[in-house]
């Protein structure tokens, strides 16, 4: 591990005014932040060893105050699998916390790109040594088709990842494929109103909604997450756990999603984004210059009580650099 300011590390102190949403504070005035090169990755900066962080931009919220920014954190890796790394640590170190606290650790999964980002758990050291037992797992959407359909997310999560590690089927709640888009939301949401009373999932004592150990999101080249599109009325659901839309922009068009109240009462959102085309959104969301009126999906997943960590790569946070 080196000390000294890398080229790299000066572009990343670049993104500083941005990530902490203050016009231009001098880097070494940022609290916790220490110019610290982690490994060979020239790209990941500590603020206290041994996690590898930047303390991101306070999200914009819905008119509160952002929190300081302690519990936002940006990672950005030099590649796919420098990221696949990280975050099966990230996730592994959480396993093991939430199994030791609670007995069990509620996962929950997105589909897209994010299940290709998970594949370094399902390898040793992490197939080995992660108490797969532990493990509840959930979707924090889904697509209305057969299980066994291309556009499946848990088929998606299930050939690339679910059906490499050893966690118990039952502990693997999928939406129900023989209802409607209505008849799975409100049997998916009361599956999760009945592990609550079991004690599996956790309630937000702060919101009333569950409040999941982990999500781990992805999001859409348009700043989207989970089935929750820009412009769209389900953005302002305020009590509903998990509802439907028939009307996707992207195909197919029938899903059902966890709501902004479920997905914000999270304990740890992982946030998986990479590629160019992701850029504009990856901007929109860690800068300073957001107003109230016109927030992308992505911008709306403001943990009430949690942290919250983008994992990226250099060409998702191109246009921060930019700016
Ligand atoms: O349709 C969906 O898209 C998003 C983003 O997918 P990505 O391939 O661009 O990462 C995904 O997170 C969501 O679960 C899925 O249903």
């Amino acid at each position: 591990m080196s000390t000294s300011v890398s080229a790299s590390a000066a572009a990343a102190a670049a993104l500083l005014p941005i990530l902490t949403g203050r016009r231009s504070p001098p880097a070494s005035r940022v609290p916790g932040i220490s110019r610290r090169r982690i490994g060979s990755n020239p790209r990941l900066f500590s603020s206290s060893a041994p996690s590898p962080v930047l303390p991101a931009a306070a999200m914009a919220t819905d008119g509160a105050a952002p929190d300081a920014g302690s519990k936002n954190k940006l990672l950005v890796f030099d590649t796919k699998e420098d990221l696949a790394v990280s975050l099966a640590k990230y996730t592994a170190e959480l396993s093991e916390k939430f199994a030791a606290e609670r007995g069990a650790f509620t996962v929950v999964l997105s589909g897209g790109s994010l299940i290709d980002a998970l594949s370094k758990l399902t390898e040793p050291p992490y197939l080995e040594s992660v108490d797969w037992s532990k493990w509840h797992v959930f979707w924090v959407d889904e697509r209305v088709v057969p299980k066994n359909h291309e556009d499946s997310n848990y088929k998606l999560a299930f050939d690339g990842f679910l059906s490499k590690v050893p966690i118990p089927p039952g502990q693997v709640y999928a939406i129900n494929d023989a209802l409607s888009a209505e008849g799975a939301a409100d049997d998916y949401e009361a599956c999760l109103k009945q592990l609550v009373k079991n004690g599996v999932i956790a309630m937000s004592a702060a919101t009333g909604f569950p409040r999941f150990d982990l999500q781990l999101l992805g999001m859409g080249p348009d700043g989207h997450i989970a089935s929750l599109f820009p412009g769209h009325p389900l953005l302002n659901e305020k009590e509903r756990w998990v509802t439907y839309i028939k009307d996707s922009p992207k195909p197919p068009p029938e899903r059902i999603t966890f709501t902004f109240p479920v997905i914000n009462s999270s304990a740890y959102i992982a946030m998986v984004v990479t590629g160019a085309g992701k850029a504009g959104p990856v901007q929109k969301a860690l800068s300073d210059k957001q107003t109230s009126s016109d927030l992308l999906p992505v911008e709306m997943a403001v943990l009430h009580d949690g942290e919250f960590t983008w994992f990226t790569d250099k060409p998702a946070v191109s246009m921060l650099q930019n700016k």
